[in-house]
């Protein structure tokens, strides 16, 4: 099956064909005409060794030029599916379709065109930024200039960092120099597990301007505990639970479909004081209503 240059509305026949049904993301929104990136096609992934099935029958569409969140509380399968992703395992049934290419099939091609950020950084401690981006550099695009290296830098805000070992650097510094590698040599698909996991507020903030710089160019996927973060960051969010899909689509839409707003429990001392309370909530937002009072 080739599927390298069908849009978001094209797929949908082909899956049809296929399954009968549409993919629980395809019923939930309707897209803008993306071209797709990655396909996970009722991706099961059963661990051998204690039984444990991490994702069920999962199918998802990620599209290039999008940022996509995977979102879900711990276990809910998130590594497990970035690790079939990269190849790291094999699904124990279904598959992935990253830019047309089977990763049953044609992995080494799939992987000369992807970039990984892991959950903990694979950096050594007794080398610099600089000479992590000149050795991954040299093993994923060895015609990678000097005038990138110094972009890549720059775009990670570690220009100044660069003489560095890594064993001084801040968890933030490591997680951006993590991300740097993964972006090395223009990955058309780039998967992030937990990219902004034990970084302080400022660093968080400069890793989602760093993702949005290059969302352009890529499928991008990343993995998250945090629904502000997804919200902030992503196109569309992807809430997983127990390794199973329970809604996609674009946050704007989720919130709509879903939102069920915040509530406010108060303990008032008077009358006058509730009458007060009501008054400036509606000032704040003019949706606040009262549910009940005792
Ligand atoms: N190598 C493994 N062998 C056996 N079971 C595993 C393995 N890796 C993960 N699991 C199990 O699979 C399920 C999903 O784990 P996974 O790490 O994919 O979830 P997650 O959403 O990434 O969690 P977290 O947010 O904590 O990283 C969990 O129940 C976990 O215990």
């Amino acid at each position: 099956m080739n599927v390298h240059y069908i849009t978001a509305s094209s797929f949908k026949a082909l899956f049809f064909i296929y399954t009968g049904s549409l993919p629980p993301d395809e019923r939930s929104v309707s897209e803008g005409g993306s071209p797709i990136g990655v396909i996970l096609m009722s991706l099961t992934k059963e661990y051998t060794d204690n039984k444990k099935t991490a994702v069920k029958d999962l199918s998802l569409t990620f599209y290039k030029g999008q940022i996509t969140a995977l979102l879900g509380v711990n276990g809910a399968g998130k590594t497990t599916i970035i690790s079939m992703l990269t190849g790291l395992y094999p699904p124990s049934s279904g598959t992935i379709i990253i830019n047309g290419r089977d990763i049953h099939t044609d992995l080494a091609a799939i992987r000369m065109e992807m970039g990984v950020c892991p959950q903990y950084d694979v950096l050594f401690d007794t080398l610099t930024v600089r000479e992590h981006l000149l050795f991954y550099g040299s093993v994923k695009a060895p015609l990678w200039t000097k005038k990138q290296l110094h972009q890549a830098l720059e775009d990670v805000d570690l220009s100044h960092h660069q003489f560095k070992h890594v064993g001084a650097l801040s968890g933030g510094m490591k997680r951006r120099l993590s991300i740097a590698i993964s972006f090395i040599g223009n990955s058309k698909t780039v998967v992030l597990d937990e990219p902004t996991s034990g970084v302080d507020p400022c660093s968080r903030r400069r890793i989602w301007d760093i993702l949005l710089k290059y969302r352009a160019d890529c499928t991008l996927i990343f993995t998250t505990h945090h629904l502000d973060e997804a919200e902030v960051l992503s196109d569309r969010i992807a809430i997983l639970q127990q390794g199973q899909l329970r809604c996609c689509g674009p946050p704007s839409y989720l919130k709509e479909t879903y939102g069920q707003g915040y509530s406010l429990t108060l303990i008032k001392k008077s009358l006058t004081c509730e009458i007060n309370v009501v008054i400036l909530l509606s000032y704040i937002t003019s949706n606040a209503g009262m549910t009940w009072s005792i």
